[in-house]
């Protein structure tokens, strides 16, 4: 081992007793005990000292490591383009945790996360870095474990709400009745609908889904019927509709609340006797379909408001089923970015690596209005502008990036309105569940209960959706 580059070689240090052998060899025999992978280099980047748990991980003895570029050691997913052991001696500073998958000998991707520093000499002056590694293989299975957990067909979450929904899919999905989904937009209603759909009897069948609010109401009404030729003046060949495409299988209406008072009486009908006509038809066809409906208004306050009929209501409100909004389900964006982000490195043939600690503050702080649909285009407009590496505040869309320059007023806040503003943060982010929320702050029970009270945000429970205002005391 270079005695230069030794990590604990320095007899000055006084941390050190002295232990009556030498002290690089006693050093050696510490971090070749130690079940972390740990290789030093020198100022050219090659490798100066290799550990036992190294050559466990990496599948290459320490003799064939020593002396060579640790890029060629490790082909880790990190070492072309963003190297953290070349930016800690760029800029001195360490690197903590960071997660990394390295090339091991026999080609197998391994993940690690690695923390660096610097080497100096009793002068001060820098030698070279340490770099330490963990294996995360069992972590990353363990993860993979819990994934599958938080995974229901293609909707992902952990939130306790949609984990309950979770719970009961399967029976809805098994029965014949029409489901009714509510959900803001871009909450997952379709996504939703296909895994009934595939969950379902029906499953070989087809899935047919219409927005009925895209379209005006008589193109709809073909739309979804067909049409015999003739029917109108465009009609020059029969055409058959959306409900005739689904036989067999099901029908998706999504926007079902911006369906015509006329032709809420025409799916009323299907909906009763299973039977319709196309267009210019008066054979009477019959409706093996089963209808999920989907509407991001409240169905049963249009009802209220005279826009949509009672009775069509109740024949599709039979199981209802709600979509929190994302700004309701926060615990669920580093699952959801992971899952895009993974996506799209495989679409795109990319590394990303993920976000930047700045980046992640930016989605958790976001209220996504858009739901995990802004989320989804807000990682594929970072994968635009992110070449490898991390996604950076800079590579977000242009109105998440003004909420990172919002945050620097944080600068004039008292400590009262930080605390204030943190802990209503951490309640949102536990769904106001006081002991989750106390024990990610670290305080306890009793002092969360204190402070909730003293700060007044019992009133701003449930979710607005919105930041508390920031009123000075
Ligand atoms: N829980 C989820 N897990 C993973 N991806 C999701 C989830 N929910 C939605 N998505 C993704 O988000 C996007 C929007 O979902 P979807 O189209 O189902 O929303 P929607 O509620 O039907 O929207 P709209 O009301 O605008 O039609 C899709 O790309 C979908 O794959």
């Amino acid at each position: 081992m270079n005695k230069a580059a030794c990590p604990t070689g320095n007899p000055e240090d006084k941390r050190i007793a002295d232990p009556g052998v030498p002290a690089p060899e006693w050093t050696r025999t510490i971090l070749d005990s130690i079940t972390d992978g740990v290789f030093t280099v020198d100022a050219d980047f090659r490798v100066t000292f290799f550990n036992r748990a190294a050559e466990r991980i990496t599948e290459i003895p320490a003799e064939e490591a020593l002396g060579r570029p640790c890029c060629e050691v490790f082909r880790a997913s990190v070492c072309e383009t963003a190297c953290v052991l070349r930016h800690t001696m760029e800029t001195g500073r360490p690197v903590v945790d960071r997660p990394v998958a390295i090339l091991n000998a026999s080609n197998r991707e391994v993940p690690i996360s690695v923390s660096t520093a610097l080497l100096k000499d009793k002068h001060g002056r820098t030698v070279g870095g340490v770099e330490t590694f963990r294996d995360l293989t069992v972590v990353e299975k363990l993860r993979q474990e819990i994934h599958k957990r938080y995974r229901f067909g293609d909707i992902l979450s952990k939130a306790p709400a949609m984990q309950k929904l979770f719970a009961i899919l399967p029976e809805i999905a098994q029965s014949e009745s029409t489901v009714l989904i509510q959900g803001e937009s871009g909450t997952g209603k379709e996504v939703l609908a296909r895994t009934l759909h595939s969950l379902s009897r029906r499953s070989k069948g087809p899935f047919v889904a219409v927005n009925c609010g895209a379209l005006p109401d008589t193109l709809l009404e073909s739309e979804l019927f067909g049409h015999v030729a003739g029917a109108f003046t465009d009609a020059k060949k029969s055409r058959a509709g959306r409900f005739a495409m689904a036989q067999g299988g099901t029908l998706f209406l999504d926007e079902i609340g911006d369906v015509s008072p006329a032709l809420q009486v025409r799916l009323l009908r299907v909906l009763e006797e299973k039977v319709y006509e196309p267009l210019g038809s008066s054979r009477s066809l019959k409706a093996d379909v089963r209808i999920i409906a989907a509407s991001n208004k409240d169905l049963s306050q249009l009802v209220e408001e005279g826009i949509f009929r009672k009775d069509l209501y109740y024949r599709v409100n039979v199981v209802k089923l709600w979509l929190p909004p994302l700004a309701q389900r926060r615990e669920d964006i580093p699952l959801l970015v992971e899952h895009f982000i993974d996506r799209f490195n495989r679409l795109q043939g990319k590394k990303i690596l993920g976000l930047s600690p700045e980046a992640l503050q930016v989605f958790m702080r976001h209220d996504w209005p858009g739901n995990i649909r802004e989320l989804e285009n807000a990682i594929e407009h970072a994968f635009i502008l992110c070449r490898n590496g991390w996604i950076l505040p800079d590579h977000l869309p242009e109105h998440l990036q003004k909420e990172v320059r919002g945050f620097q007023p944080l600068q004039g806040w008292t400590l009262q309105e930080i605390e204030k503003r943190a802990i209503w943060e951490a309640l949102e982010r536990n769904n106001w569940k006081r002991m989750a929320t106390a024990r990610e702050l670290g305080i306890d029970k009793n002092t969360l209960r204190r402070k909730i009270r003293r700060y007044g945000l019992e009133a701003l429970q449930p979710s607005g959706n919105t930041m508390p205002p920031l009123e000075r005391d």
